[in-house]
């Protein structure tokens, strides 16, 4: 299931978030080895949490940092969010921060199933700034293949829920849209 809270931060909270971030966490573009060749990621990241959750991430092992304590905060926030909509949640011990310098910075086509997160993973994503477009589509490509855009406007927190990896591969396909973007992708990872 896929649910999206429009307003889960007011705009002028989510601006303020969007200036700490870009500022404060220790941004990184490591190179990732793909069909034998070497390339830096077309965007930034960093990925936060508690020690014992250390994860492989397309292709290599990240330990996260440890958590800025406004980020540990929104953490709460979204647990809160999500039980008080009446959505499923879970205590996530992690984060993978994105950031996205403009339009032509982006991620492929992925779903979020590694092990360490467990059978049916609850991922919930905070964005902030420019507006975009997160695309699904369909992992079985049998029966024609479905395929939908979910916006994800500023302030706003998307629920990826029961099925949602399984189901769905999803992907921040490149646009003509200025200015930078991040979004903070919550997990629980299971040591
Ligand atoms: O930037 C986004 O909204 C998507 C990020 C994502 O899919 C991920 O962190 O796994
Ligand atoms: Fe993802």
């Amino acid at each position: 299931m896929l649910a999206r809270l429009d307003t889960f931060l007011s705009p002028a909270a989510a601006s303020a978030l969007l200036d700490t971030l870009l500022r404060e966490v220790a941004w990184e573009s490591p190179a990732i080895r793909v069909y034998g060749r070497d390339h830096v990621i077309p965007r930034a990241q960093c990925w936060m949490g508690d020690p014992e959750a250390s994860y492989r991430y397309s292709g290599s092992q990240l330990v996260p940092t440890p958590w800025h304590p406004t980020v540990a905060e929104l953490a709460t926030r979204v647990q809160q969010a999500l039980a008080h909509a009446g959505l499923p949640t879970t205590e996530f011990n992690s984060v993978l921060l994105n950031r996205y310098q403009d339009g032509q910075q982006r991620m492929g086509w992925h779903s979020d199933d590694e092990p360490e997160l467990g059978p049916d993973p609850v991922v919930a994503a905070v964005s902030l700034g420019a507006e975009r477009p997160l695309r699904f589509r369909e992992r079985h490509r049998d029966s024609g293949q479905r395929a939908f855009n979910v916006w994800l406007p500023h302030g706003s927190l998307l629920l990826m829920g029961p099925g949602a990896q399984s189901r769905w591969q999803h992907a921040l396909t490149p646009r003509a849209i200025p200015g930078p973007r991040v979004s903070l992708t919550f997990r629980r990872v299971c040591g």
